[in-house]
């Protein structure tokens, strides 16, 4: 399991020019690495994200998820690609205000056609290693926010991807919810053997990174390896 970009360049239309949002970013994550990217409002972080999720294509350079290069993919092995390999979870959770937990987690396998006789089992092992054992039958309403985070995370998983995508899951919870989300986040990486990247705000919060990759101008900075 891995994520690979490289060398990619990204550009917007903007006037008459065209604005680079990525440029020449390489970026290599392991399975079971947590990588966090940092910067500015408007340095890049969600261009990198929507490009790892082969959501965007860049104008040059490549991507590989798990291995396979994403490029002159059709679009529907792409699609496919992208609902199998690929876990994505945004700022707000998007729970389905008339599903359970355990039920917002199995509708993704109903999504990719995988059998439902083990969805239901796999749903509530996931909601156990989120916390939330004794909350797989609440819907949305009846929980907090950080447990409708938890939610959002386990339905990304719920496919077993081979990348973890996050875009600043702690926007919407205090500084003690979002440290533990993100604590969360570390720990399933180590245990999915997922390739993860998080997007956040807030320095305070990549302390459970294996590597802090800064984002600045559209250009990616990246220590050596920490761990
Ligand atoms: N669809 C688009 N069309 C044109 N320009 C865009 C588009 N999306 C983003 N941009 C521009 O590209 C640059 C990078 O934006 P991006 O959203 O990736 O930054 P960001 O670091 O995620 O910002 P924030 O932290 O505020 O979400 C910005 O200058 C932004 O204005």
């Amino acid at each position: 399991m891995s994520l690979e970009l490289n060398d990619v360049t990204l550009t917007y239309p903007d006037g008459d020019g065209r604005l680079t949002a990525l440029d020449r970013v390489s970026l290599e994550v392991p399975g079971g690495g947590l990588t966090a990217v940092v910067g500015p409002s408007g340095s890049g972080k969600s261009s990198l994200l929507a490009v790892a999720a082969t959501l965007i294509r860049p104008d040059s350079g490549s991507v590989a998820v798990d291995g396979e290069r994403v490029e002159g993919l059709a679009p529907g092995r792409l699609a496919e690609l992208r609902r199998s390999r690929i876990g994505i979870v945004f700022q707000q959770p998007n729970l389905l205000a008339s599903l359970t937990a355990a039920e917002q987690l199995q509708v993704m396998a109903q999504i990719s056609g995988r059998p439902p006789r083990r969805a239901r089992p796999r749903a509530l092992e996931l909601l156990e290693a989120v916390g939330l054992a004794d909350q797989a039958e609440r819907r949305p309403h009846q929980l907090s926010g950080g447990q409708r985070q938890r939610v959002n995370i386990a339905r990304a998983l719920m496919n077993d991807p081979a990348v973890l995508l996050v875009d600043e899951p702690t926007s919407a919870l205090d500084h003690e919810r979002g440290a533990a989300v993100v604590d969360l986040i570390a720990r399933l990486t180590r245990g999915q053997g997922t390739a993860t990247v998080l997007v956040t705000h807030d320095r305070a919060h990549v302390g459970a990174a294996d590597r802090v990759a800064e984002v600045f101008d559209g250009r990616l900075r990246l220590p050596a390896a920490t761990g």
